[in-house]
């Protein structure tokens, strides 16, 4: 199938809408990425909420622009009030996204992962040796971490989204966002962003955030990659190392006007 570089104008419309609407952002996130998670959607353009209570997450994934569920540190009350979130925002047609953190790496989790893609993500964002193992495929990541390339895992993640009905997003050197049968790509950025914890955590909030204000769940998606891709860009030129790289990620993506994609390849 032909790969399209995502178009900057359908990028830079995404931004606007993104900016204009100011999202409200239901996280159900892991332990470790709280924090970077609504500091990326706060720079970006959005409100984050982190309700995670089963007596009221699935209220308000009901009321969310967006829902986040990220299965980093699960625990089985957590995971309750996922499932039970995930329904509702299915029944209130709130957009959500799986983050499916380290599948393929333990039996129990790949299970409670399944369980969580039967309830119809609209998109699911992984790394590829997350997406690779989804579609049963790879020998799964270093833990959290990807062993695999994003070029290896394009065909799974279009395997997967057909059998699913998910748009699939499998991010790397180039991220990918795919429905089965388009095919758009995001390429740059910079590798440090593999160096500070939640970067890929993060982006699948951006991807929600992006999927409450941009109707087409492949150009949310892989718009969301676009800006995060942009913001690495520009935190490399001026970061000394993981730390600052950090903080001027935030900036840049703070920073960042929709009229800055307009002529530039993606
Ligand atoms: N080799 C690379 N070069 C440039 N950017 C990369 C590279 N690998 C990943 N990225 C970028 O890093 C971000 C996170 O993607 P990654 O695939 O590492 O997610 P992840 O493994 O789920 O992250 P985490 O679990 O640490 O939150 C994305 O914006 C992606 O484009
Ligand atoms: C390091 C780590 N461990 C569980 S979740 C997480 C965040 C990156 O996915
Ligand atoms: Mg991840």
């Amino acid at each position: 199938m032909q790969i399209t570089p995502l178009c900057p104008r359908a990028a830079s419309e995404a931004l606007e809408k993104l900016r204009q609407l100011r999202p409200l952002v239901h996280c159900l996130t892991n332990d470790v990425v709280q924090e970077i998670t609504a500091n990326v959607l706060l720079a970006a353009g959005a409100s984050p909420a982190m309700v995670v209570a089963e007596e009221e997450a699935p209220y308000f994934a009901g009321i969310a622009g967006a829902l986040l569920v990220n299965v980093g540190t699960p625990v089985p009350e957590r995971l309750r009030s996922m499932q039970l979130s995930a329904q509702a925002a299915r029944e209130h047609h709130v957009p959500w996204v799986l983050d499916p953190v380290a599948a393929g790496v333990i039996p129990w989790r790949d299970s409670e992962i399944r369980k969580l893609i039967a309830l119809y993500p609209t998109v699911i964002r992984g790394n590829a040796s997350e997406i690779l193992a989804l579609q049963g495929a790879g020998k799964g990541g270093k833990g959290v971490d990807s062993t695999d390339s994003s070029a290896s895992a394009v065909n799974a993640a279009v395997e997967l989204s057909r059998s699913t009905g998910s748009v699939v997003c499998v991010t790397g050197e180039t991220d990918y966002a795919t429905d089965g049968e388009r095919i758009l790509s995001v390429s740059g950025g910079n590798v440090m962003t593999t160096l500070v914890v939640g970067t890929g955590c993060s982006l699948s909030a951006l991807t929600a955030a992006f999927c409450a204000a941009e109707k087409d769940p492949v150009t949310a998606a892989i718009s969301a990659c676009a800006l995060a891709k942009r913001a690495a860009f520009i935190a490399g030129k001026h970061a000394k190392g993981p730390g600052s790289f950090h903080d001027e990620y935030l900036d840049a993506l703070y920073a960042i006007e929709p009229q800055d994609f307009l002529g530039e390849s993606l």
